[in-house]
């Protein structure tokens, strides 16, 4: 397939698009490196520099689908200026499903996420059919986004998946996360294991888990990447379907300590400090329906996810 992939100079859009050229698909990558890097966009992708606003001047009626990833995600930031949210992760999509529209290309793979369900009243896995109602402007943007699409796909004909990702962690094919500032608990308890901070942050020790740490679902970006290629399958005309992509399991923020302690081998010491606004207790995610309409599992364990996460971090110090 002809490809297009915006936000492929980010972390989880350079994995995927390592992945689709891997599998013989041809890759246009477009990104205005905001938060991504040149050097990110994997040998045999074209990278073309700009906004998703942009689209229509890049796409042509020779593509045959979008996997949309570009978009504004740190949480906290979202909640403090809320306008570029809105602006680039709303306003962007939409200029995008135009340009898609005005040039006859009708699939998309879209990154959605876990924040669309706010604060979970439950502590159980969240299904797709569990209400959204999300608790920062981020959420929401992507709530927005996911609403447009079903409306979009009804009234225009387009073939739509949105991805709910959980945590995603880990590193694949040479390719990792590099966000500055870093905001990720496992890239921030691996710096310290790095000897590049002194010690690590546990963002609230009070919640009602079994530890007092707020629990996650962590994904490999090995295993999310590879959701996204039978998601390009799944996208039929006229429908739009929506897939949470998690591991299934959930673990506090002490057992995630725990495991970057024993794969690094490094004491990796951290300070006990209050929650970080705006943090749900516990999401971890229901994956049944990704099982059974994709045809996914996810395999890799969270040593896995920790070790190949660590040998991307050493590998970025020993290029330095
Ligand atoms: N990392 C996670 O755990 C996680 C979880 C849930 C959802 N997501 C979603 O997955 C996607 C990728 O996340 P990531 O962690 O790789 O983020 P990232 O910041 O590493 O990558 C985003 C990329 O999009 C580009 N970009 C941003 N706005 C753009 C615009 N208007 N036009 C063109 N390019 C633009 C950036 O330069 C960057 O390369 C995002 O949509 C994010 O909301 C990520
Ligand atoms: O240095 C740190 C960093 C994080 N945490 C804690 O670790 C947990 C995980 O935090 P992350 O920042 O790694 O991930 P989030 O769960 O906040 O966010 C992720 O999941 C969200 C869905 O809820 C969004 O999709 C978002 O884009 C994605 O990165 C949280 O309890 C956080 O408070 C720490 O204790 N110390």
């Amino acid at each position: 397939m002809k490809l297009l992939v915006t936000g492929g100079a980010g972390y989880i859009g350079s994995v995927v698009t390592a992945l689709l050229l891997e599998a013989g698909h041809g890759v246009t990558v477009l990104d205005s490196l905001s938060t991504g890097h040149r050097d990110a966009v994997p040998p045999g992708a074209a990278l073309v520099e700009g906004d998703v606003h942009g689209a229509a001047d890049v796409l042509d009626p020779s593509f045959d689908a979008v996997l949309h990833f570009a978009a504004k995600s740190l949480v906290g930031e979202s909640v403090q200026d809320p306008g570029p949210y809105w602006a680039n992760n709303v306003g962007g999509t939409l200029a995008l499903l135009e340009a898609m529209r005005s040039h006859g290309v009708n699939r998309l793979v879209f990154s959605s996420t876990a924040a669309t369900y706010g604060d979970p009243l439950s502590e159980a896995p969240l299904r797709e059919s569990d209400p959204a109602v999300p608790a920062n402007p981020y959420g929401a943007s992507k709530l927005a986004v996911d609403h447009l699409l079903s409306g979009w796909a009804q009234a225009h004909g387009l073939g739509a998946v949105s991805l709910r990702y959980f945590n995603v962690a880990g590193a694949h094919l040479g390719f990792g996360e590099r966000h500055d500032p870093e905001t990720h608990l496992v890239p921030n308890l691996l710096r310290v294991a790095a000897g590049r901070a002194p010690h690590a942050s546990v963002l609230g020790t009070d919640y009602p888990t079994g530890d007092g740490t707020a629990v996650r679902d962590y994904l490999h970006v090995a295993d999310l990447a590879e959701a996204h290629l039978r998601a390009l399958e799944r996208a039929e005309p006229g429908s739009h379907r929506v897939y949470n992509l998690g591991s299934g399991g959930g673990y506090s923020v002490r057992e995630v300590l725990a495991a970057v302690r024993r794969v690094t081998g490094h004491p990796v010491p951290a300070v006990d400090g209050p929650r970080r606004a705006g943090d749900p207790a516990v999401l971890v995610a229901a994956n049944a329906l990704a099982r059974r309409e994709l045809g996914w599992k996810p395999v890799r364990t969270l040593d896995q996810t920790v070790a190949d996460a660590w040998a991307f971090a050493r590998g970025r110090e020993a290029d330095a």
